[in-house]
């Protein structure tokens, strides 16, 4: 479904030049969950961007089910970390997630349907007439997955999406992204700098290096296919791949390119 080759992208700009992304080789199956860690600063909010074509990379390319990405591709969604500046303060929580949807120019009685299904599938269905201000900031960012799943996109990007909100509802969020998931299959790709909640959700996690950014290790996450926030997170084998994950990005901090010492077989 998405296929990353040769992926650089350096800024340049008032005699500062910053290589972002130094070449992403990296492919996401169709249906597949798949997270994206790394140190802070390796470039993961680039690649994002990248992949949604909101930038444009300065070598290599993506593809999107055998199209080149050069700009917003009509079957993606992005969901971004600030809700509060996702959605249009204006407009209704129903108006907000309809919106795209007039863009794709999808029929009237069907753009009411599809709001009702993805508001009702991340249980706002009675929130439809409020204003995004007037919700928790649980409840805009459930209003942002809504309207990413309205608009039924073959891939689904998300960058940091539950970083702004409290322990208890960024749990309760990341079951109901499993929930979505399972129920609808999309291709979903998340970038996070939490290693936990990147091994709960992912069945592969993708870390990346320091810079100059490579992808270090593309890590098959064994755990039972249903997950639990208490069962999964207390298999011995959760912390076991949590500590690989976390090897790695230790080594890439101190010395990119040399794989971590003393962790598990992956
Ligand atoms: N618009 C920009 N202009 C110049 N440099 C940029 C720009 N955006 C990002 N960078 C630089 O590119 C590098 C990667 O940034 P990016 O935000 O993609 O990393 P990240 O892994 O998402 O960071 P974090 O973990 O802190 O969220 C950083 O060195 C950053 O300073």
């Amino acid at each position: 479904m998405l296929e990353i080759t040769g992926l650089r992208k350096v800024y340049e700009g008032r005699g500062r030049v910053v290589e972002a992304l130094r070449g992403i080789d990296l492919t996401v199956e169709r249906g597949e969950l798949v997270c994206v860690v790394g140190p802070s600063g390796c470039g993961k909010t680039t690649l994002l961007k990248c992949v949604a074509g909101l930038l444009a990379p300065t070598a290599g390319q993506v593809r999107l089910a055998g199209r080149v990405v050069d700009g917003p591709p009509p079957g993606m969604a992005v969901v971004f970390q600030e809700y509060g500046r996702s959605l249009f303060p204006w407009l209704t929580v129903s108006q907000n997630v309809e919106l795209p949807l007039r863009e794709k120019r999808v029929p009237g009685p069907r753009r009411t349907a599809l709001v009702q299904q993805a508001l009702a599938a991340v249980g706002l269905a009675d929130a439809g007439s409020a204003h995004p201000w007037q919700l928790s900031g649980g409840m805009q960012q459930r209003v942002a997955i809504a309207r990413a799943v309205a608009y039924e996109p073959q891939v689904l990007l998300m960058d940091e999406p539950f970083a702004a909100v409290d322990a208890q509802t960024r749990a309760d969020l990341e079951d109901l992204l499993l929930g979505l998931w399972h129920r609808l299959g999309i291709t979903t790709m998340l970038v996070t700098h939490d290693i936990d909640e990147a091994v709960y959700l992912a069945r592969r996690v993708v870390v990346l290096s320091a810079a100059p950014t490579v992808v270090q290790e593309d890590l098959h996450v064994d755990l039972p296919h249903d997950r639990d926030q208490i069962i999964t997170r207390s298999d011995p084998r959760f912390a076991e791949l949590r500590a690989h994950v976390y090897g790695h990005i230790r080594a890439a901090k101190t010395d990119p390119g040399r794989p971590p010492a003393g962790t598990m077989k992956a």
